[in-house]
């Protein structure tokens, strides 16, 4: 079974117009009974910067988690993002995204790599404290649109970092679909190979012809662990003005089975969540 990260947050945060919230809570508590590996529910970010997400705690207090296994993980960018998630027991993961691009660390963030990653040191003493685990996005990990050096052993330097601060899941980030599979074997392979303390993450925004090469090559180069929205909606807004898109995470399960492994969903309850998917993103 691969290990799988619906990204509703992904595809919610850049939605042109607002999703009321007891929408999101039946999506997500849709999406909460599909068996997914980890839930990316939401964001604890500006109102200002993502006017999309400025309802993340509303929705998380009417998440059913009664009956679910998947652990849910929050997004923020600042440490008091952070504390507002560590103030939430429920949630198991704080995500946060560095960048290997200074542009798009001030971007999205409005700080640079060196603040970034002093605000990741933090974060993992906020989760010591809590128990709680953070996940660090390497965002732009495979280029860049502003015209930032980028080179494959940039991804070798940063991880080395957050090694040294004790991070344990890293997901390699393609913000604007920039990657290609002789980008991504090579990282993935390397990278496993280096730091066995880490569990590395395939957070792969993508256009609808080239999913399938991205993932094959992920996979071939040992990566289990993957990031996908249904319906591949979405993006970062900070990134560019145009949304990339997710991962559809129906190609996923599709490649899962190519491999002869379980999906591990609930097929039934899968089917309701893209009915709910469906009503949000396609209006129907
Ligand atoms: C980080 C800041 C806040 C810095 O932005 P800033 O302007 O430097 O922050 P500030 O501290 O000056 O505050 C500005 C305003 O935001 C409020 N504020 C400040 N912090 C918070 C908070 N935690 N919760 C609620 N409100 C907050 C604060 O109260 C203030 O409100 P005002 O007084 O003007 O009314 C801003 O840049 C920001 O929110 N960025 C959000 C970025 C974001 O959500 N990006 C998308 C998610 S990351 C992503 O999609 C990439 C990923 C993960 O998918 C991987 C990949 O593909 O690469």
């Amino acid at each position: 079974m691969l290990y799988l990260t619906e990204c509703p947050r992904d595809a919610m945060q850049g939605w042109p117009t607002f999703i009321p919230t007891t929408d999101k809570i039946d999506y997500l508590n849709a999406l909460l009974k599909v068996g997914f590996s980890t839930l990316d529910f939401g964001s604890f970010v500006s109102p200002k910067a993502i006017p999309q997400l400025a309802d993340t705690a509303e929705v998380l207090e009417g998440l059913d988690l009664s009956q679910s296994g998947t652990m849910l993980l929050a997004i923020v960018a600042n440490l008091r993002g952070a504390e507002t998630a560590a103030s939430h027991p429920q949630i198991r993961y704080i995500g946060f995204p560095l960048s290997v691009s200074e542009t798009f660390q001030q971007r999205n963030t409005n700080k640079s790599i060196v603040q970034a990653l002093d605000d990741v040191a933090r974060m993992q003493d906020i989760c010591a404290r809590t128990g709680q685990q953070q996940v660090v996005y390497l965002s732009m990990g495979f280029g860049n649109p502003y015209g930032d050096a980028w080179s494959p052993a940039v991804l070798g330097e940063f991880t080395q970092k957050l090694d040294g601060l004790g991070v344990s899941i890293v997901a390699l980030s393609d913000t604007i679909g920039a990657s290609t599979p002789a980008t991504i074997g090579p990282a993935f392979r390397e990278l496993t190979a280096a730091y066995p303390n880490i569990r590395f993450g395939a957070h792969l925004h993508t256009t609808p012809d080239t999913w399938h090469e991205k993932v094959a090559a992920a996979y071939e180069a040992g990566c289990r662990h993957f990031d996908g929205a249904l319906g591949g909606y979405g993006g970062c807004p900070m990134a560019a003005d145009e949304l990339t898109g997710n991962m559809p995470t129906e190609r996923l399960l599709e490649f899962s089975t190519q491999v002869g492994l379980e999906p591990g969903v609930n097929l039934e309850a899968l089917g309701e969540a893209v009915r709910l998917n469906q009503r949000i993103f396609a209006g129907h």
